[in-house]
This record gives structure tokens, C-alpha cells and sequence, in this order.
């Protein structure tokens, strides 16, 4: 556990505000007025949270915010690997933080569960040539059950799972070096480093679990990732490879 947070990744914007309707949309902002320097931007509240699916994401004062908008040439199979660079950074920050690395897991693509609970959502959202990463950590509230689609795994926050109170501009300074360092090994070692610390932290590998896309549901074990980030499953029917799904517990 360490509370000195690492150096912030030189070049790298930063902008906080108190409230916004959604980081995500502020973000594209931020770069399209600067130049188009990767910068995150964090506030304090959102009136208009986005969720993944369409989905709004409660988003009350003492949680945190964060966007980073950065702007890419990848091909969109790279960009989409971001979701695993988020997953693995907000892992690394929040075990950092809290010391509760062993209580911390990944659920495919890219939520993060504290003790089993959903502690962080990750949305990831193109403008043209612009990648916003969206991340919103229940750090001292989570939403009203309303909100709560059925069968999901249920919110969880860290005040109440390890008694600690962090503050956003804490987790913010912890998580913008630990992307970077994700990132910088995305592109210098491609996906497989990330793939193996995914998988070393991964929820129900080897088990059985559901993956919905649309209305296709399909129950099988979770056999890992392919080199894209695919999940594997092995059904009935043999080994399916599923780029993108919903997935059950
Ligand atoms: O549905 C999910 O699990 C993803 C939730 C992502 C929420 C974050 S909060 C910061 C950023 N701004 C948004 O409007 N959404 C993302």
C-alpha cells in the first residue's frame, strides 16, 4: 500500500471542474481547445453520467469522475485494447491505495469488483480520431437499486469495503501514471503482457458464466482471451471466441 502518489505523466493535460453533465463529452472538449494534448479531465458530479449500453451512471458527489480524451492512429481492434489499459491501471491504483489488491478483481471487458461487488464501471467512446476513457469508481456511494440492471453483479463502494475514504484527486493522481505505464507497454510489447496481468486478476476464470450479446445468450466456461481481448468460451458446442458480450455471473 502506498499513499505517495507517482509522478504525473509529463505532457499529459489535467482539468477539474465541480460539475458537468458527462466527463466524457467535457473531455473531447478539452482537447479539441488545447491542441489536442491527451488530458484528463475529472469533476466532481455529473448531471447526465453515461453508462455502457445506453445506461445512465448515478453519479453523486464524493465518487470519482475521470475521462482521458487522447487523440489516436490506431486501428480501432488497439484503440479498443484501452478498456484492458483502464482495467489493469484502476486495478493498480485502487491496490495501491487501499492495499485491498487480493479482494480486487477484473469481470470481462473491463468492470472492476471489490470483494465481488461492482466498485468501477469503464466506458469507452470514439469521436473521429479522438478515444475517450471513461472511469467512475464508487469510491463513497453506489446507485439506487432502481438503476441496477437484473442479474448484474451488485454495487459495491470503497468506504464501505475496506473502511477507507478516498478522495478523487487522490485516486486521479494514482490512476493517470498507472495508465500511462499500461499504455507505454501496450504499445511497446503489444497485448500480451496485458492479457497475462488481466488474466492473473480475472473474475470467474475457469468457471461458468453467461455472455450475452443482443438477444444471443450463450453459457459455457470462461477459458480466457484471445490475442485480441476476445473472450473465450468453451460451450456445448465447442470453443467460441466473443468479441463483445454482456457478461453473468
Ligand atoms: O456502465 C459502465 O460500467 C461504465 C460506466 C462509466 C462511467 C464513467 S463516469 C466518468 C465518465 N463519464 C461518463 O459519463 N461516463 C464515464
Amino acid at each position: 500500500m502506498s499513499a505517495e502518489a507517482p509522478a504525473w505523466p509529463s505532457g499529459l493535460g489535467r482539468v477539474v471542474t465541480d460539475t458537468v453533465d458527462s466527463t466524457n463529452r467535457l473531455a473531447q472538449l478539452v482537447l479539441a481547445g488545447n491542441g489536442g494534448r491527451a488530458s484528463w479531465v475529472m469533476a466532481g458530479q455529473q448531471t447526465k453520467g453515461r453508462g455502457r449500453r445506453g445506461r445512465p451512471w448515478s453519479s453523486p458527489r464524493g465518487n470519482f469522475y475521470g475521462t482521458l480524451a487522447m487523440r489516436l492512429e490506431d486501428p480501432p481492434a488497439k484503440r479498443a485494447l484501452r478498456s484492458f489499459v483502464a482495467a489493469l491501471a484502476l486495478r493498480d491504483a485502487l491496490a495501491d491505495l487501499t492495499g485491498a489488491g487480493a479482494g480486487l478483481r477484473l469481470k470481462w471487458p473491463n468492470d472492476v469488483l471489490l470483494n465481488g461487488g461492482k466498485v468501477a464501471g469503464i466506458l469507452l467512446e470514439n469521436a473521429g480520431d479522438v478515444l475517450c476513457v471513461g472511469i467512475g469508481v464508487n469510491l463513497i456511494a453506489g446507485p439506487d437499486d432502481l438503476l441496477v440492471e437484473p442479474g448484474a453483479v451488485a454495487p459495491v463502494t470503497v468506504l464501505a469495503e475496506t473502511g477507507q475514504r478516498l478522495s478523487p484527486e487522490t485516486l486521479l493522481n494514482h490512476l493517470a501514471p498507472a495508465f500511462a505505464r499500461w499504455d507505454a507497454m501496450l504499445n511497446a510489447a503489444g497485448f500480451a503482457p496485458l492479457r497475462k496481468e488481466f488474466l492473473a486478476h480475472a473474475a470467474r476464470l475457469g468457471q461458468q458464466i453467461t455472455a450475452r450479446t443482443g438477444s444471443q445468450i450463450r453459457q459455457g466456461r470462461y477459458d480466457g482471451l484471445d490475442e485480441n481481448g476476445a473472450l473465450i468460451l468453451t460451450t456445448s458446442q465447442g470453443q467460441e471466441i466473443i468479441p463483445a458480450a454482456e457478461v453473468f455471473f
